[in-house]
């Protein structure tokens, strides 16, 4: 065949391709070789810090994640075993990522109040998936002024006037549980849940839900949402994102998240709506009217009348308090009732001094819960055997010492409650339930920080005085209308399973009968 003058002959184009490869995998390889150099130096500095930190052995690709396989209650024992191992410090490698779990209280405190370590970790990018980057998880300057609107608006005042809502909710939750009475069935933590999460829609958003007498699903909405964000921040499948997205659970995930974020539109809506109307009426000077209306001012109220939050934030805000407020107080309720059913002498001493406030009566007015102190005690025992949340975390955004260590800028530090407040080195004799840990004297010789159950420092519970005034209200009202059984013999046999908050695996095994 004749060749065409003036074209590249065919071995000449081989070799202009040959060369362009060439070329390219030179440049790929050493764009990799730099990459690699950048990546190791930065891992680097993670292994040269964290190399006297004692910890489990780490497998290539995988790290220490071998050590915790399995359903969520298997995790909470593995986890367990390694605190055990490794007590106030231990490293983990989860695949890349380095976390430090710190169990010694005069470690924490020294580091839950640096302003350098208030940020969140990746174990709660799901939460902003869902609920958008509220409180809970976000950071510098819009943390800060939320944090100050938001606290301002939990007064003591305010809470004061909540009492009275913790109470009626508390009288239709008994009304109800009075067709449970004698049956073994009972499903205790829906139920209760479906409570709180009206106390909740009352004080912090001025909205009457009454879920508890419908079947509305918003309930059972937000405990299914807890439990998927458990899922997705600690399954070891799912911490591959291509796994993760094709998942069964993402899909209902989005469902929940749509949901919660309709509810949350249509009250936000509605409040910005009411919030105007007053604003008119004052204007026309109408404001005997609205001052003749006993005005009880929720958190959103404030919040909206402050201007201070877009629309796209007081509709976070409302979601945040709805995922911290709820499943908390509503698995700390079961806790406690199990407690009390586990300890028939605690569960008497506790009627015993609600009658003597109460009598066999009158509802809870604020003045009340000062002089419950027992019941206080009780409640705060039981949370310490059972964090209803377990687990926290912090991203090291530089680095900070630890004692003899140095946890270096790019890792994450766990705190494990759960662990810490079962610890022989900071409780006797911790598997057993005594309420007297609680008498001032005794809480005086602790550490403060071996009681974390709301947190502690500049990144604390802001709901903490909420949960206590509720759950000492809600406890009352229940152990003056029934007397609790449970199957369980001890506090050994109960076992937990850890999700974003953690609950009891196959239910509490209650029983209640009516007080005669
Ligand atoms: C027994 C009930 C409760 C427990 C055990 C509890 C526990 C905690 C803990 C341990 C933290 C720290 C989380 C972290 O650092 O990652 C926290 C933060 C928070 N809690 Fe609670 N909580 C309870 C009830 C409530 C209630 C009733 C509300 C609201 C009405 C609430 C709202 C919040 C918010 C907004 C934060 C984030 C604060 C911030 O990052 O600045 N909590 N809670």
């Amino acid at each position: 065949m004749s060749e065409i003058r003036g074209l590249p002959q065919k071995s000449e184009l081989a070799n202009d391709f040959s060369d362009f490869f060439q070329k390219l995998l030179i440049v790929t390889l050493f764009g990799v070789f730099v990459y690699s150099l950048i990546y190791c130096g930065k891992r680097w500095k993670l292994h040269y810090h964290s190399w006297n930190v004692p910890g489990p052995v780490a497998l290539p690709f995988i790290g220490c994640a071998y050590r915790l396989f399995g359903d969520p209650t298997q995790k909470t024992n593995s986890f367990m075993e390694i605190l055990k191992s490794y007590p106030d410090i231990v490293k983990i490698w989860l695949g890349p990522k380095l976390i430090y779990l710190i169990s010694k209280p005069e470690y924490i405190e020294k580091l839950f109040n640096l302003p350098s370590l208030i940020e969140k970790d990746y174990f709660y990018d799901v939460l902003i998936e869902v609920i958008g980057d509220g409180l809970v998880t976000s950071k510098g300057a819009k943390w800060k002024s939320h944090r100050k609107l938001i606290v301002r608006s939990f007064g003591q005042k305010t809470l004061d006037e909540f009492v009275s809502i913790f109470d009626e909710k508390a009288s239709i939750f008994i009304d109800i549980m009075k067709e449970y009475v004698g049956r073994e069935d009972i499903p205790l933590l829906r139920l209760v849940s479906r409570c709180h999460l009206d106390s909740i829609c009352a004080t912090t958003m001025g909205i009457t839900m009454n879920v508890q007498s419908s079947m509305e699903y918003l309930g059972d909405l937000i405990h299914r949402f807890a439990e998927l964000c458990g899922k997705r921040a600690f399954m070891i499948r799912y911490q591959f994102k291509f796994i993760w997205n094709h998942s069964h659970d993402k899909k209902v995930l989005e469902d929940c998240a749509k949901k919660t974020n309709d509810f949350s539109d249509s009250v936000v809506k509605m409040k910005l709506r009411e919030h105007e109307e007053r604003q008119q009426d004052k204007s026309c000077d109408h404001v005997a009217k609205n001052e003749s209306m006993v005005e009880r001012k929720s958190m959103l109220d404030s919040l909206i009348e402050s201007s201070e939050m877009t629309d796209e934030e007081l509709k976070t805000a409302v979601k945040t308090v709805l995922a911290g407020g709820t499943d908390t107080i509503a698995n700390s309720s079961v806790f406690i009732l199990l407690m009390l059913g586990l300890h028939p002498d605690v569960q008497q001493k506790v009627y015993e001094e609600v009658v003597g406030v109460l009598g066999r009566e009158k509802s809870v007015e604020p003045e009340d819960l000062l002089r419950m102190e027992y019941t206080e005690r009780v409640i705060k025992e039981s949370l310490r055997l059972f964090p209803p949340v377990a687990f926290i975390s912090r991203y090291v955004s530089e680095d900070v010492a630890i004692g003899n260590y140095i946890a270096p800028a790019g890792i994450s530090l766990g705190i494990p409650i759960h662990y810490i407040h079962r610890c022989p080195s900071y409780w006797k004799d911790p598997m057993k339930f005594d309420p007297d840990r609680f008498l001032p004297d005794n809480v005086a010789e602790r550490h403060p920080q071996s009681y974390m159950l709301f947190s502690f420092g500049i990144r604390n519970c802001i709901g903490w005085r909420y949960a206590m005034m509720n759950l000492t209200t809600f406890t009352a009202r229940v152990i003056r209308e029934f007397k609790v059984f449970t199957q369980y013999k001890g506090i050994e046999e109960i076992e937990v399973e850890m999700h974003v908050f953690s609950k009891i695996k196959n239910g509490p095994k209650l029983r209640l009968e009516t007080r005669t």
